[in-house]
């Protein structure tokens, strides 16, 4: 686990144009915790997460992410978005995972046995290894989060960011879900940001809880 804080947020601000969706926020998440970004649609959850990752830059203040700029973060953390894009119909679940295996190095991976072993872990841990071949297109929402998830999970991140993983799950999906980010949690102190609207399965594993509300923040530990 980094000693570092997950996310040090110093008088920061983040805008889409002139819509401001965060003013003057400042928040220190510790190592180690798990972290639901509450807030209704529009809040402003998926422009955080995105700013963590240094995909949006802040209008005002300074990110730190487990210590260091968003950028320079960014190859440590796993990241599920809200929705996958299908660059190719034909793209296999494996591929895709496969491609996100040391998906910050320039050109394409060699994938050797390691490689391979990684991907087949990674599908294992989310139960998707029989889904792994089939084109992503072709499978549900749910399957295709399945794949997602273990594409964020591949390159063994030392934090996870995911946007709303429950959202297109079935219930019984979604406790699975929680009890395997429950366990990496704990055997692997992997520190969690989650997204959630309302009230989830994912409310137990929290340490942090941060609302957001009309541009500011509000936590609780
Ligand atoms: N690329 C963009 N350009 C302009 N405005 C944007 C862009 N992305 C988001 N916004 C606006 O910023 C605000 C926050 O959006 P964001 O997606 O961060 O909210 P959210 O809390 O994740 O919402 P949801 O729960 O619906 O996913 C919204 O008003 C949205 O319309």
């Amino acid at each position: 686990m980094s000693a570092e804080a997950v996310l040090d947020l110093e008088h920061v601000t983040l805008a889409h144009g002139t819509r401001r969706v965060l003013e003057d926020a400042t928040l220190v998440l510790p190592p180690g915790s798990v972290t639901l970004l509450r807030g209704c649609n529009g809040a402003g959850k998926t422009t955080l997460l995105r700013a963590m990752l240094g995909l949006t830059t802040p209008n005002a203040g300074r990110i730190r992410v487990l210590g260091r700029t968003p950028r320079a973060a960014r190859r440590r953390i796993g990241y599920l978005p809200q929705s996958l894009t299908l660059p190719a119909p034909r793209l296999t679940g494996r591929a895709l995972v496969t491609s996100a295996r040391h998906g910050a190095r320039f050109g394409v991976p060699g994938v050797g046995g390691r490689c391979r072993a990684a991907v087949r872990e990674a599908l294992a841990l989310v139960e998707a290894e029989n889904l792994a071949d089939q084109p992503l297109a072709t499978l549900s929402g749910g399957e295709r989060q399945r794949i997602g998830l273990a594409a964020a999970l591949v390159d063994a991140p030392d934090l996870l960011l995911l946007d709303e993983p429950l959202a297109a799950l079935d219930v019984q999906r979604q406790a699975a879900l929680t009890e395997m980010l429950e366990r990496l949690h704990q055997t692997r102190h992997l520190p969690l940001v989650l997204s959630v609207h309302g009230a989830s399965p994912l409310d137990r594993l929290a340490t942090h809880e941060v609302v957001l509300e009309d541009g500011h923040i509000v936590t609780r530990g």
